[in-house]
């Protein structure tokens, strides 16, 4: 360890990511709070401040840090444009404030200051280099009035005053300065935090039985996905399929005449991953198709899955892009224990891997450049994380606005660091988990924990390979249920549109797989026909894009409801001025009954306040005297969004 006369210790700095390896993340316009322990040996008044810079800037910012208990300090910025931030702490002992508080006990105890006076002169003239006219004034005024014996009385007084103080406070000398270690922040745009998504295969897009659908048919379904508040229509892949190995349908590994295989089996004569499949349309036509989505305020998010069919023209174009078998094949990719026959995994230790690189990225930018900004990575956790770091950073630094959404159903760790390295969102284990307590803890987890600074969970009742359990044979009240959980515990949530709000759950049996699976075949959707699912849906996006408070995800508080039948979380926006409660049941045959407690300390009211909630669906409103209050939760409507006014 070198000499070094630094004083201040600076520690245990929040947030921050494997110490600063990795950036935490926030939206346009959120909060950064630091806390830090600033600490100093003796006695000694200490100040610290957070330094933050966007990376555009050429000078960083400061925010004075406040002390709180026990040595820890506390300081909070707002980041107002996308892109990367840095921020640091710095630490100092306080001269100045030192010799005022030291002035001040002396002259508290009755003892004479005359020397302590003439030695704040030095701090004055110090205050002064750096303060506007008339603080130099003023400061100059007490310098005479310090030195002169005979106006002891007023200077002592002047000494110890909250002007004086306040001077020394914005013009700290900030002597043997430490600092802190710099650590980043990633600011996205707020779709990154706040996102409708309904999924549907274009290739079911047709109103025509067995007519293999198209963009252009895709275009008349735009008004039904705005209607029932959607703002982001993810597709499966939309490129040429491969022949060579091509599935059948219900996953069988032979196609017969006529099927259409997996739309995840990318590639053949016709082209590959910068291609689309012709029975869709053409690349003008996807434009055509971005474009009228974007006027009506929907953004089409893209899979991008990194495989290639045998047929691909990436495997004779580049066959080192593979992991060629001495019998001159190569393995099927697999997700344990799924099997993907038609398809060939990429082999990321490639020697050519700087080419494979590059050709991921400029499909990356090819696609953006047709104007996609949104991304549903399908099987990120199969490629190596420095890759993802990599690309999403490359893609980032260019195009800012845009968003990865990963598809990793996989161990937490492996889903957390993907999301470490850059991923804007991620797939979670909702879709799985159906009581109270499983739902608490998993949200608690993903809100309380650090987790709540890089993973942003995106809540999916459904998708195309899940057809989870407790819905297969489910009531409407099931699937009303799981939608509005999904929609008020996460603000970022989608479903397999058509499947879901059509409650099409037959499965294979004793999997959690859709049998007749669109995965490998056209289906028949009567799509604009309405029932009270897609009503409730429908409403409640509506609530969701009126209401703040489920604009975002960690402004979470449970509440006690003395039934565990019954789930019920508060949830506020920044300025408090959008508080609402939510009561779901969950239980889809019965009526349930509870006492419900309102969260006076968070609302900020006490024992005996009168407060008014209003229930968004029903637009009753009920009134509320006591802290304990009576819900009944019917399966028709087997919820209450309420509305608090206080
Ligand atoms: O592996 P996951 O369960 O996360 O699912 C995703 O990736 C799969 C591979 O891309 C994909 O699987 C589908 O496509 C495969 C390739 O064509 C095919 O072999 C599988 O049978 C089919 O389910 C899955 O849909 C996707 O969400």
């Amino acid at each position: 360890m070198q000499k070094n006369q630094r004083r201040v210790v600076i520690e245990n700095i929040s947030p921050q990511l494997n110490n600063g390896d990795f950036q935490i993340k926030r939206v346009v316009n959120e909060i950064v709070t630091v806390n830090a322990d600033v600490l100093t040996d003796g006695h000694d008044i200490i100040a610290s401040a957070v330094l933050y810079k966007h990376e555009k800037a050429k000078e960083w910012s400061e925010v004075r840090m406040q002390s709180r208990e026990n040595n820890n300090w506390q300081a909070s910025f707002t980041v107002e444009n996308q892109g990367s931030y840095t921020y640091k702490i710095i630490g100092w002992v306080d001269y100045a404030l030192n010799w005022q508080q030291g002035i001040h006990r002396k002259i508290d105890d009755n003892q004479i200051v005359h020397s302590e006076l003439l030695e704040g002169i030095d701090f004055l003239k110090k205050c002064s280099r750096k303060a506007t006219a008339s603080e130099k004034k003023y400061l100059k005024s007490l310098e005479v009035v310090f030195a002169d014996s005979t106006k002891y009385d007023n200077a002592v007084s002047e000494a110890i005053s909250d002007k004086l103080h306040t001077i020394f406070l914005k013009y700290p000398e900030k002597k043997l300065v430490n600092t802190s270690k710099e650590l980043p922040v990633y600011v996205d745009r707020i779709k990154a935090r706040f996102s409708t998504w309904y999924e549907f295969f274009p290739r079911s897009a047709s109103q025509n039985d067995s007519v293999h659908g198209t963009f252009k048919d895709c275009e008349k379904l735009l008004p039904k996905v705005v209607e029932m508040g959607f703002d982001t229509l993810y597709f499966p892949p939309v490129h040429p399929i491969g022949e060579v190995k091509r599935k059948g349908k219900n996953n069988t590994t032979e196609a017969k005449d006529g099927d259409v295989g997996s739309c995840w089996g990318i590639g053949s004569k016709l082209g590959g991953h910068k291609s689309i499949h012709p029975q869709l349309g053409t690349v003008k036509d996807f434009k055509t198709l971005i474009k009228k989505a974007s006027n009506l305020g929907i953004e089409i998010a893209m899979d991008y899955a990194l495989q290639a069919a045998p047929d691909h023209p990436w495997v004779k174009e580049y066959p080192s892009w593979f992991k060629w078998r001495p019998d001159g094949t190569v393995q099927y990719a697999e997700n344990p224990p799924k099997k993907y026959q038609d398809i060939l995994p990429i082999y990321w230790e490639s020697e050519d891997y700087k080419n494979l690189w590059d050709e991921c990225l400029d499909t990356l930018y090819y696609w953006i450049d047709c104007g996609i900004k949104v991304f549903r990575v399908d099987n990120p956790h199969t490629k190596p994380f420095y890759f993802w770091n990599w690309i999403i950073s490359e893609v980032k630094a260019k195009h800012p606005d845009t968003l990865f959404l990963a598809e990793a159903f996989t161990a937490p760790k492996i889903m957390q660091q993907l999301a470490k390295q850059g991923y804007t969102q991620s797939y979670t284990y909702f879709t799985w988990r159906n009581n109270k307590h499983e739902l608490t803890e998993y949200v608690e987890e993903l809100t309380k924990t650090d987790q709540k600074e890089y993973m942003r969970p995106n809540f999916w009742p459904n998708t195309p390979d899940i057809n989870p359990f407790h819905l297969q044979g489910a009531n409407e009240s099931k699937y009303i249920q799981r939608y509005v959980l999904a929609a008020t515990l996460s603000s970022n949530i989608g479903i397999y549109g058509p499947v879901f709000e059509q409650m099409i759950d037959e499965p294979i049996i004793g999997k959690e797989e859709y049998l007749n699976s669109e995965k490998f075949q056209i289906c028949k959707y009567d799509w604009f026909k309405q029932n009270k699912l897609t009503s409730i849906i429908s409403k409640v996006n509506k609530i969701r894009n009126n209401h703040k408070a489920l604009q975002q995800t960690n402004n979470i508080k449970f509440c006690s409801i003395n039934n565990d039948n019954l789930i019920a979380f508060y949830k506020w926006d920044d300025t408090k001025e959008n508080e609402l409660l939510i009561i779901i049941s969950l239980d889809e045959y019965h009526t349930q009954q509870g006492m419900l407690k309102v969260p006076l300390h968070e609302l900020g009211i006490g024992h005996g306040h009168h407060l008014k909630v209003t229930d968004l669906i029903t637009e009753i409103t009920y009134d509320w005297h006591d802290e304990w209050n009576f819900i009944q939760l019917q399966t028709s409507i087997p919820f209450h969004i309420f509305k608090i006014t206080k």
